[in-house]
């Protein structure tokens, strides 16, 4: 499927978001800060980080902009609204806002791969009001009503 995605000027030069294999589910994001310019994520802060992109999603399908595993693992850096969403018609400039949830302050550089981005089918439906919902096994129980720990632990 082909999206349509326009390049910012504060991304040119940048390398377009990609697939890093072949099998990766997300398109990998490039923070889209001026260059020579580090934004310090001290411990506890967030920021609004640039990607120099704007995309025009077909209808029926939304992007989630998803932390990387290596620099939550790494530097405790994540995005605090994981999984930000890509509305189809949202036209403007996506941006990634990167909590550091780590105990370093953590340096972003122009270039830097900051999120990952995975565009998803999603569904719109028609609610319906009603007075009684259909009778379930679980009904209402939930928050780990089914137990903890695994069978024989
Ligand atoms: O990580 C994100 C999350 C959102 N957005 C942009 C695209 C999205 O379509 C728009 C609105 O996002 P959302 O609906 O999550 O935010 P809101 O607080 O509900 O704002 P709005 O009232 O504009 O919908 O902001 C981003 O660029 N990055
Ligand atoms: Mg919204």
């Amino acid at each position: 499927m082909k999206v349509a995605i326009r390049r910012l000027p504060n991304a040119e030069g940048l390398p377009s978001p990609a697939y890093a294999s072949e099998g990766a589910a997300g398109l990998d994001l490039h923070a889209a800060l001026a260059p020579g310019q580090k934004l310090v994520l001290e411990p506890g802060a967030r920021d609004l980080i640039p990607t120099g992109l704007s995309i025009a999603l077909p209808q029926g399908y939304e992007g989630q902009v998803r932390p990387r595993s290596g620099l939550a693992a790494e530097h405790g850096v994540t995005v605090l609204n994981a999984p930000g969403t890509i509305d189809s018609d949202y036209r403007g400039e996506i941006k990634t806002l990167l909590i550091n949830l780590g105990g370093q302050p953590f340096e972003i550089i122009r270039g830097m791969r900051i999120a990952q981005l995975v565009i998803a089918p999603v569904t719109h439906v028609t609610l319906e009001e009603v007075d009684d919902l259909d009778a379930t096994t679980r009904g209402a129980g939930g928050f780990g009503s089914t137990g903890v720990s695994g069978e024989g632990a």
